[in-house]
């Protein structure tokens, strides 16, 4: 059994309900267990920036699947809730990034992991933090990765319940 964490974000159309579905979708995996699931964060759009804001989750799974099967499986997910990839870091429905595997690294284009863009992207970062306080990269801890990062932009969204 594998710990991995992925990452969650929507833009469009009703983002919440958009990332509850995948989050249940991943769930509904025979492989995969979903043990820890992050705050909603509402973040400004980095990269495209002329755009509707994000709504951003990070997701903790155990699962028995190989990393590539990981990958396509939350490909099949972005096709179920039919993302439409129209704009290089444009409006999505849905996007589900594997952001990290246990200690398995890949440098392959269709998967790297650690995702490569993770480390300075406060939109994981602060999620990834609520629920894995012991990240490191390159020996340096996700604390001091935060430190380190621009925090404006990021909204924690309190839904209730
Ligand atoms: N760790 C990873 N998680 C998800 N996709 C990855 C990963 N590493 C490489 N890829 C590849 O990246 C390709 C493009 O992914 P995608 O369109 O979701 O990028 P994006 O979400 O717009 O941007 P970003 O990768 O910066 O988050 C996919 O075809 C996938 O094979
Ligand atoms: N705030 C925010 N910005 C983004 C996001 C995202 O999920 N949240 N995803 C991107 C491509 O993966 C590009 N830019």
């Amino acid at each position: 059994m594998a710990k991995g964490y992925l990452g969650l974000g929507s833009n469009m159309g009703d983002k919440k309900e958009y990332l509850d579905q995948a989050v249940e979708q991943i769930n509904q995996h025979p492989s995969i267990t979903v043990t820890k699931v992050s705050s909603y964060y509402e973040t400004d759009p980095v990269g495209y920036t002329d755009q509707d804001v994000f709504l951003n989750v990070v997701v903790e799974i155990d699962t028995d699947l190989p990393p590539y099967e990981l990958l396509s499986y939350c490909n099949e997910i972005e096709e179920i809730l039919q993302r439409k990839r129209l704009i290089r870091w444009g409006p999505r429905t849905i996007d589900v990034d594997v952001l990290l595997y246990e200690d398995y690294t890949s440098n392959d284009e269709k998967l790297t992991v650690p995702h490569p863009r993770m480390w300075e992207r406060a939109f994981v970062m602060i999620p990834l933090y609520e629920i894995a306080k012991d990240i490191t990269n390159n020996g340096e801890h996700i604390e001091e990765i935060i430190k380190n990062l621009c925090k404006e932009g990021i909204r924690k969204v309190d839904y209730g319940g």
